[in-house]
């Protein structure tokens, strides 16, 4: 499909956002829709309630309705109430938009036969704990070939609480199952993180970095001035972070950005050094014991591609062979003399020009299309 007629699609969803009077994006939704468009893997920070839920589900179901054949879409939440939370908000979206997609919710409380009729021909979209997918994946409700092989979108909605409720070894387990061309997600609240303790806020981060290390693979380069998103390049070696910068923009709307850099000496160069770094840095260099090492094992194990040797296989084609640009913003390239201060002014210029949904999916459209990156 073409990016036009994608666009035709986004009207669709622009109509059904309208009946619910949502006319324009957060600040999330203006930073994650684009770039997940663009098929970039993200992790994104921000508070409770700034519309996290949507800035992941309009782009998947952007891609949904314009994937033939379909795809199938994993959303992982921490609880079953936001399980249900999540299902109703794509189910009430779908029914807005007047398409027919098979959507299930999984719940722990399940048979093994019920699970198996849910899972049967694999749902466009699932939504789930990561206990309960485990389960799926053991007892052959869900075969892993299928997940394999179909698996578009792999969401941690929530991810802070996903990784202080006990599932990283089911995400970790799970992660054997993602396929390098899944596009991979990670949402979740900076208030919370934030409200926690430092253990557990440090333990918490660690482990979505490392799973996001593990299924998407570090970016490159991060520039300081990116809120929220990071883009995440070709796969340095070894693929271990070394550490995580973190920035909140004033109103406290994007978050912070988790980075995960390979060489030291990236560090300091004017980026934001807080006592949280410290916090994660130790936890980071402290690795003995820690899923780090099994993480990136099973990373090399699944032979991503090492050094420079090229993006991620199969995405569309997409990343195929392309120079990776070392960051992603909304705006136009900075000049390498422009101050930091005119680059921040640029780039929020740039973010105040696109106010709503339908403004944000025509930059996107020509933006990916000067890239010439979107074929099908
Ligand atoms: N662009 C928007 N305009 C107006 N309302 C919106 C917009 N995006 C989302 N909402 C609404 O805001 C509310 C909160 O959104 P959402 O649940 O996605 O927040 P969240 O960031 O995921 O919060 P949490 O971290 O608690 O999950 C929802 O009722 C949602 O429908």
């Amino acid at each position: 499909m073409t990016m036009s007629g994608a666009s035709k699609i986004w009207a669709r969803l622009v109509r059904a956002l309208s009946k619910k009077s949502i006319e324009k994006p957060t600040p999330i939704q203006r930073f994650a829709i684009p770039l997940i468009l663009k098929g970039e893997d993200a992790v994104a920070r921000a508070k409770t309630g700034s519309g996290k839920t949507l800035a992941y589900l309009l782009p998947v179901l952007q891609k949904l309705f314009a994937d033939s054949p379909s795809k199938s879409n994993l959303i992982l939440v921490p609880t079953r109430e936001l399980c249900q939370q999540v299902y109703l908000e794509v189910t009430s979206l779908i029914e807005l938009c007047r398409v027919q997609l098979k959507v299930v919710q999984l719940r722990s409380t399940m048979s093994a036969s019920e699970l198996k009729t849910y899972l049967a021909g694999l749902p466009d979209i699932v939504v789930s704990t990561p206990a309960c997918m485990q389960t799926c994946l053991k007892n052959g409700s869900l075969q892993a070939k299928a997940l394999q092989e179909s698996l578009s979108f792999l969401v941690l909605d929530e991810a802070d609480l996903l990784l202080s409720y006990g599932y990283e070894d089911d995400i970790i387990a799970l992660t054997a199952y993602v396929p390098k061309s899944c596009q991979c997600l990670l949402m979740s609240a900076t208030a919370r993180l934030q409200a926690t303790t430092p253990d557990r806020m440090a333990s918490a981060t660690t482990t979505a970095a490392l799973a996001s290390v593990h299924l998407l693979g570090p970016p490159t380069h991060v520039d300081p001035l990116d809120r929220g998103f990071v883009k995440f390049g070709p796969l340095p070696q070894p693929p271990l972070p070394d550490r995580f910068q973190s920035e909140v923009d004033e109103g406290g709307c994007y978050g912070e950005i988790i980075t995960h850099t390979h060489s030291p000496t990236r560090d300091g160069d004017g980026e934001l050094c807080d006592s949280e770094d410290s916090i994660l840095d130790a936890e980071l260099y402290d690795s003995e014991n820690s899923i780090l090492e099994a993480v990136a094992k099973k990373l090399m194990d699944r032979g991503l591609p090492s050094e420079n040797s090229g993006s991620r296989e199969g995405r569309d084609g997409r990343l195929e062979d392309q120079q990776v640009p070392s960051f992603d913003v909304i705006g136009p390239p900075c000049s390498p003399d422009m101050s930091k201060e005119t680059e921040e002014e640029a780039l929020l210029d740039d973010v105040e020009e696109v106010d709503s949904i339908e403004e944000v999916n025509k930059a996107v459209v020509a933006r990916v299309t000067s890239q010439d990156v979107i074929e099908n």
